[in-house]
C-alpha cells in the first residue's frame, strides 16, 4: 500500500494567556483517515497545515508522494498549488453566488475570464452528479442543508484535487440526511479513489469512514488504530 498521508509537524500557537503546542505525527497508506478527539485538541490546526492555511514552525507534510511542506529544505507549496480540497464545517459557500457559480468558482482562472468549454462541462458534470440541476440558479440561502453540503462538495471536487479534507462534514445536517450523505460521500470517495482526511466528533463517522483512525488529544496524536477493514 503506498503512503497517502505523511505528516510530522510542530507548531506553537500563542495567545495572551496561553500556549498550545501542536505535534501532529502520523503516516497512513489508507485513503480513508479519520481524526477524532475532544474540542481544542488541535485537529483543525493540523488540517489547516495540510491545506496550507497554517504554516508549521517545523516538520514535513507529504500527500500521495508529493512533498507540500518541508522546513528543512524550505519547501512550502502555496495553498492554490496544493491541489487539496478543504471542506469547512459550515461549508462556506459564497452567499452572493448561485449554485452554478459556487461550483465554478475554483475553476475560474482569472478575474472576469469567461469559463472555458472544459470548465462549463465540469460544472455540468458535478451539477448532474449531485442532482443539483433543479436548484442550479438558486442561492445558498434558498437551499436545504443537504443541498448546501452537496454544492460545497461539488465545488471542492470540481478542480480535481489530489486529496479531500473534511472538517465535521455532517455536523450541520439532521440525522436522516446525515446518514444519506455519509453513504453518498462514501461511494463517491471509493469511485474517485481520492485520499480523504476527515475530522469528526461523531462515532458514526468513525465507523463509516475510519479505515485508519487517529485520536488526537492536547495537540498530539497519541493513539492510532488500524481497522481490519
Ligand atoms: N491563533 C491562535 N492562537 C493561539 N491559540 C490558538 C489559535 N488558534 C487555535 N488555537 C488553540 O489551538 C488549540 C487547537 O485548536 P483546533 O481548532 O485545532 O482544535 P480542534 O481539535 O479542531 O477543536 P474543535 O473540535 O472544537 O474544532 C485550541 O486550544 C485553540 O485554543
Amino acid at each position: 500500500m503506498s503512503t497517502q498521508f505523511k505528516v510530522d509537524i510542530h507548531k506553537t500557537l500563542r495567545s495572551a494567556d496561553r500556549e498550545f503546542k501542536l505535534h501532529a505525527r502520523f503516516e497512513s497508506g489508507s485513503q480513508r483517515v479519520v481524526v477524532y478527539g475532544s474540542s481544542g485538541a488541535g485537529k483543525s490546526q493540523m488540517m489547516k497545515a495540510v491545506a496550507g492555511l497554517m504554516t508549521p514552525d517545523s516538520g514535513r507534510i507529504e500527500l500521495a508522494g508529493r512533498c507540500l511542506f518541508d522546513s528543512s529544505t524550505g519547501v512550502n507549496v502555496p495553498v492554490q498549488q496544493r491541489k487539496v480540497a478543504y471542506l469547512f464545517q459550515d461549508y462556506a459557500l459564497f452567499p452572493h453566488l448561485n449554485v452554478r457559480q459556487n461550483i465554478g468558482f475554483g475553476l475560474q482562472r482569472g478575474w472576469r475570464n469567461p469559463l472555458s468549454r472544459a470548465d462549463s462541462e465540469a460544472i455540468r458534470y458535478w451539477i448532474n452528479a449531485f442532482e443539483l440541476g433543479h436548484v442550479a440558479h438558486q442561492y445558498p440561502h434558498e437551499l436545504s442543508g443537504g443541498q448546501r453540503q452537496r454544492v460545497a462538495l461539488a465545488r471542492a471536487l470540481a478542480p480535481q484535487p489530489d486529496a479531500l479534507l473534511l472538517d465535521e462534514p455532517f455536523a450541520a445536517l439532521d440525522p436522516g440526511l446525515r446518514e444519506r450523505m455519509r453513504e453518498e460521500l462514501g461511494a463517491l470517495q471509493r469511485r474517485l479513489a481520492i485520499p480523504m482526511l476527515m475530522i469528526t466528533h461523531d462515532p458514526e463517522d468513525v465507523r463509516a469512514f475510519g479505515e485508519h483512525v487517529l485520536r488526537m488529544e492536547n495537540g498530539s496524536i497519541f493513539h492510532v488504530e488500524e481497522s481490519a477493514a
